[in-house]
């Protein structure tokens, strides 16, 4: 990694279980600041294994921080690692979940998913002319022939969304009929999602430019109290693809991979994900066909104008919608204070 990244990335990880899988990311993690939000039981003791450098917030540290606006920092699911996001003072972000170990390539080699995901980042998007060799700016590759030189430019990267090897990110009915199917095949390609397509962001590899997209990077209203869990990276993937396709930023998709370990429970995952599995066949037509206004100009008002647009569109299919919206806000000001260094109040 360029030693002058080193000091713009923050690793950002949730937990309800333990950091043991950090031992086997210490050559690549080692040299990085660490913000682990640790859900669940705030009297839990997390043990941080020695010689990372890591700042762990509980829940009441988030209540403690963020006082009456914790309201939008999710409970009792892995949307509570925004709060990572929102402590981070760093360029770029990479969040990782604690059941994801170092994966390797066909030819036996450790992947350094956090190097991979900076490259990624580093190097422009083509969301507008699909180039059919995959990513141009990936080592030994180009533009093919016939792609427009007045496109070739690209534009900024702000998504990388890495994949994973063994479990894949199936949602509980898929896992429920195929419970034994593992992901061992390594695809070696970077794709950037077209402009105006959606796709199914998931958290668990996942890097993103903080400074372009960061407030756009909310993952919902979920978990404890709420009537759905584990859409958290589903609905921040589709708000801020909407954000990307408007600022005309790129996301990039494919590798790094990670080897996600552990599969969680079919039945409980279907009992968080039940409403999510109707809800997205009307919340996706919604967001496939948002068109934000051009005084939007900032990432900031794009997501204002989009909450609107939630709580003006939304409340039909559930009154949820109309909190979801109201706590879209809260994330922004949170957001804005944060990054004034202003007491949150
Ligand atoms: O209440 C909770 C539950 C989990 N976490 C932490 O979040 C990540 C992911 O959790 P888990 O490993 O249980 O879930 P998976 O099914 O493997 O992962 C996918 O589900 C997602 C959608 O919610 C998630 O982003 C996907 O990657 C772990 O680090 C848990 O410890 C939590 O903090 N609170």
């Amino acid at each position: 990694m360029a030693p002058d990244l080193l000091d713009q990335v923050d690793i950002v990880i949730p937990t309800i279980r333990s950091l043991d899988f950090l031992e086997q990311w210490r050559p690549f993690f080692e040299p990085y600041h660490l913000i682990v939000v640790q859900d669940g039981d705030p009297d839990r003791q997390v043990s941080i294994p020695d010689g990372f450098d890591c700042d762990i917030y509980n829940r009441r540290d988030i209540e403690r921080i963020l006082g009456e606006k914790a309201s939008c920092i999710s409970y009792k699911d892995s949307a509570c690692r925004c709060f990572g996001f929102l402590m981070s003072r760093k360029r770029y972000v990479y969040t990782i979940d604690d059941d994801c170990f170092v994966a390797k390539s066909p030819d036996g080699k450790l992947i350094d998913a956090l190097h991979h995901h900076l490259r990624n980042l580093c190097t422009p998007s083509t969301p507008f002319f699909f180039n059919t060799l995959y990513d141009p700016f990936a080592e030994g590759a180009d533009f093919v022939r016939g792609y427009p030189f007045s496109l070739r430019i690209g534009a900024p990267t702000a998504i990388s969304h890495g994949l994973w090897l063994n479990i894949p990110d199936y949602d509980a009915p898929t896992q429920m009929v195929k419970p034994l199917e593992k992901n061992t095949r390594y695809v070696d390609a970077v794709l950037t999602v077209p402009h105006g397509c959606l796709y199914p962001m998931c958290g668990m590899n996942m890097a993103f430019d903080r400074e372009i997209i960061g407030p756009a990077m909310w993952f919902g209203l979920m978990g404890e109290g709420q009537p759905l869990g584990r859409y958290d990276d589903m609905f921040a993937g589709w708000c801020s693809k909407v954000v990307c396709d408007h600022l005309g930023l790129g996301v990039k998709t494919g590798l790094p991979y990670v080897w996600h370990s552990k599969a969680s429970n079919p039945f409980v995952n279907l009992k968080k994900e039940y409403k999510g599995i109707f809800w997205q066949e009307e919340l996706i037509p919604f967001f496939q066909g948002v068109k934000l206004s051009p005084e939007s100009t900032t990432t900031e008002e794009c997501y204002l104008e989009l909450a609107q647009l939630v709580r003006e569109n939304l409340i039909g299919i559930d009154p949820y919608f109309g909190k979801v919206a109201d706590a879209m806000e809260t994330w922004i000001d949170a957001w804005r204070q944060m990054a004034n260094g202003e007491k949150i109040v």
